[in-house]
This record gives structure tokens, sequence and C-alpha cells, in this order.
């Protein structure tokens, strides 16, 4: 079995990908839901975030998101020491996760599969690119959120360029149909 990892900045437009490959059968996993789910049920990662970034960083129980992205995408040392805690868990996971699975391939989506290195896991990468100002207006549009939060996050994540030199295949995500029809290509290529 193929792993296949799928990533791309902020708004490329990773998520609207990733259901096409759903939706022609392919198992997926989608890290970023992963890794809430695990900040969310694991006492051992929840005791280590509320010792790095204090008792804030949960609120009835619950992860507090907006208190986390704002503390952690404006401290790269904070930054850093999250993902130390959650990127290891999210691998044991996703291991846990791709045994069960009997398909071709399987698509590990996460947006940080180059920073984090886990992209040497996989036998092929996906990129899903699309120019900055597009993307920063789509995240603006789907979250509500200002220029400013989306470029905080913009800059603890590699250029497209950087990307690009080690992604097998580019997915230019603009048009949603030329979209579609790349993704129909690829899937019967790694099928
Ligand atoms: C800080 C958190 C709680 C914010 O959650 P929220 O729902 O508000 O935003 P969301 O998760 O959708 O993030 C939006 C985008 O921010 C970017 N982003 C998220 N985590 C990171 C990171 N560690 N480094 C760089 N960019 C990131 C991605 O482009 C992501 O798609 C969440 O992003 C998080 O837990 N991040 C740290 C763990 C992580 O690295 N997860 C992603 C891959 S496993
Ligand atoms: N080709 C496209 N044309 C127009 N809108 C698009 C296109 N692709 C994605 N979008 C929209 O842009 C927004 C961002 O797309 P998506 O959520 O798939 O990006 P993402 O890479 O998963 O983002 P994030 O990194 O924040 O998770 C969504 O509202 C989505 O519907």
């Amino acid at each position: 079995m193929k792993i296949v990892g799928l990533t791309g900045g902020i708004g490329s437009g990773k998520t609207t990908v990733i259901k096409m490959f759903a939706a022609l059968g392919v198992p997926v996993y989608i890290a970023d839901i992963e890794a809430k789910k695990l900040m969310n049920s694991s006492p051992i990662i929840r005791e280590k975030l509320i010792k790095l970034l204090g008792n804030e960083a949960y609120q009835n129980d619950k992860l507090n998101r907006k208190f986390v992205a704002d503390k952690i995408f404006n401290n790269k040392n904070l930054l850093e020491g999250v993902n130390a805690i959650i990127h290891p868990e999210v691998g044991l996971h996703f291991d846990k996760w791709r045994e069960q699975q009997t398909s071709d391939y399987v698509i590990k989506e996460a947006a940080i599969l180059f920073e984090n290195g886990s992209y040497k896991n996989c036998d092929v990468v996906i990129l899903v690119t699309a120019p900055e100002e597009v993307r920063i207006a789509r995240v603006m549009k789907r979250d509500g959120v200002t220029k400013s939060q989306v470029e905080a996050r913009i800059k603890n994540q590699w250029p497209d360029s950087k990307k690009r030199e080690l992604a097998d295949i580019v997915i230019e995500n603009i048009d949603l149909e030329d979209t579609q029809n790349l993704v129909n290509d690829i899937h019967i290529y790694l099928s």
C-alpha cells in the first residue's frame, strides 16, 4: 500500500482536494482533525499543553483553540513546543489507522507535512497551491478572520517555492473543474 502525503499552505484547498479523493473511495487521514481529537482526548497531551501554555489552553474541559492559536502563531518557541508534543502522537495514531486500511493507497493530509519532516514517510507527496493573495482572501471569507491573522499562520509555514522542490505532484488549485479533472487523473495513476 502506498502512503500519499497531501499538503499545501493555508487556504490552498487541501480540504477541498481531499474531499475529491474521498469521493473516489480513497481512505483519507486528516492530521489537523486527528490532532485536535487527540488534544481533547489525551490526558498526557492536555497536561503537557497546560504546562507549556497555561491553564487557559483548555476551557470547559475543551481545547481553547483561539487562545492556543493566538499564543503559538506569534511565538516560534511555543509553536515548536506544541509541535513537539502533538506530532509524534499524530504519527503513532496515523500508523495504527493505516494498518487497518486495505486500499491501493491512502492519503495523509497535513498542513505542515514538509515542515515537520513527515513527508519522508510518504511514497508520493502532492502539493496543493494557489497564489498567496487568493489563499488569504479564501481564509478571510471562510473563517471571518483578519488578513494579519492569516499572515501570522503563513509566516510559520514554508513558502510554496520551497515545497515545490520536494513535491512529486503539484495541483494548482484555481479552477475547481480543472482541479477535479486532475484529481481523477492522479487517482488512476496511483491505483
Ligand atoms: C492552534 C490550533 C489549535 C488552531 O486551531 P484552529 O481550528 O483555529 O485552526 P486550524 O487548526 O484549522 O489551523 C488553520 C491552519 O493553520 C495552520 N497551522 C495549524 N497548525 C500549524 C502549525 N503547527 N504550524 C504551522 N501552521 C499551522 C494550517 O494551515 C492550518 O490548516 C491548531 O491549528 C493546532 O493545534 N495546531 C498545532 C498542532 C498542529 O500542528 N496541527 C496541524 C498538523 S498535525
Ligand atoms: N478552486 C477554488 N475556487 C474557489 N474557492 C476554493 C477553491 N478551493 C478551495 N476554495 C475555498 O477556499 C477555502 C479554503 O479551502 P480549503 O479549506 O480546502 O483550504 P485548506 O488548504 O484546507 O485550508 P486550511 O489550511 O485552513 O485548512 C474554502 O472556503 C474553500 O471552499
